[in-house]
């Protein structure tokens, strides 16, 4: 938590869902009508298939949609892509760049990320820029380093708090059940928060940093109630509305 950073649940889908999905979409919006959003902001973030499906059930809630990924060009010769502007179309309201999926599987380098980000306010989507280290780079001792080399190539110059959203997804917990110790998780958040100040100055107070890698129902409240944690990116239980919710809910018992 940070004092004055209303925080943010953001849902990853991922590669998964169909049609047949959207009534956990449809339970997601309806738990967040029944008075979480006093606590928090929401969103689901889905497959490219479903994001108009997903945007007009969510209109009727507080709860945005967002894309997965997005193309740093508006239009063109790009056959299977996705631009941010096509996002915007379907009803996205933010877009993650720079996911450790799309480093790793598609060799994305920051500098990508970074045009990423930059493609997405063209559109006038919210960009969340993923950071985080490999368990290789963490047992070298070089998670911080990663971090400030990532905040420092990823992130645009320009950015603000409401163009631009932080994520720290050490890529050793996604899926994979394991997670930061606190200590760990505060260190991090720290780090990239210091770096953000130095970048960016004094908006960077205001930046919303979240935290990802195996978040649940059952340890949401230990991970979100660290300082500088101003939200969660959920991957694998976003998909069970009961889940999302409950990590959403977790909120309740964070002074
Ligand atoms: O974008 C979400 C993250 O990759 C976390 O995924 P996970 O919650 O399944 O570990």
């Amino acid at each position: 938590m940070t004092p004055g950073i209303r925080p943010l649940v953001a849902g990853n889908w991922k590669m998964n869902g169909t049609s047949a999905s959207l009534n956990e979409i449809r339970m997601i919006g309806n738990g967040f009508m029944s008075g979480l959003d006093a606590e928090t902001e929401a969103l689901v973030c889905v497959p490219a298939t479903l994001l108009a499906h997903a945007a007009e059930i969510l209109s009727r809630t507080p709860v945005h949609a967002g894309g997965e990924d997005c193309h740093t060009k508006e239009s063109g010769a790009y056959t299977g892509c996705i631009s941010a502007e096509m996002l915007k179309d379907a009803g996205a309201t933010h877009v993650i760049v720079g996911h450790s999926e799309c480093r790793e599987q598609r060799g994305e380098d920051d500098a990508t990320v970074q045009a990423k980000a930059s493609a997405a306010w063209r559109a006038g989507l919210a960009a969340i820029i993923c950071v985080g280290e490999t368990q290789q780079q963490r047992e070298a001792g070089a998670t911080l380093d990663v971090l400030s080399r990532q905040v420092a190539g990823s992130v645009p110059p320009s950015a603000t708090p409401s163009n631009t959203i932080i994520a720290y997804e050490p890529v050793w917990a996604i899926g994979t059940g394991l997670t930061p110790t606190a200590t760990d998780v505060a260190e991090a958040h720290q780090h990239i928060r210091e770096r953000l100040s130095e970048k960016l100055g004094s908006v960077a107070a205001k930046m919303r940093i979240l935290y990802g890698g195996s978040v649940k129902p059952s340890n949401a409240v230990e991970l979100l109630g660290v300082r500088n944690v101003d939200g969660a990116l959920v991957g694998g239980a976003s998909l069970k509305a009961a889940d999302f919710l409950g990590i959403a809910e977790a909120y309740r018992n964070i002074s």
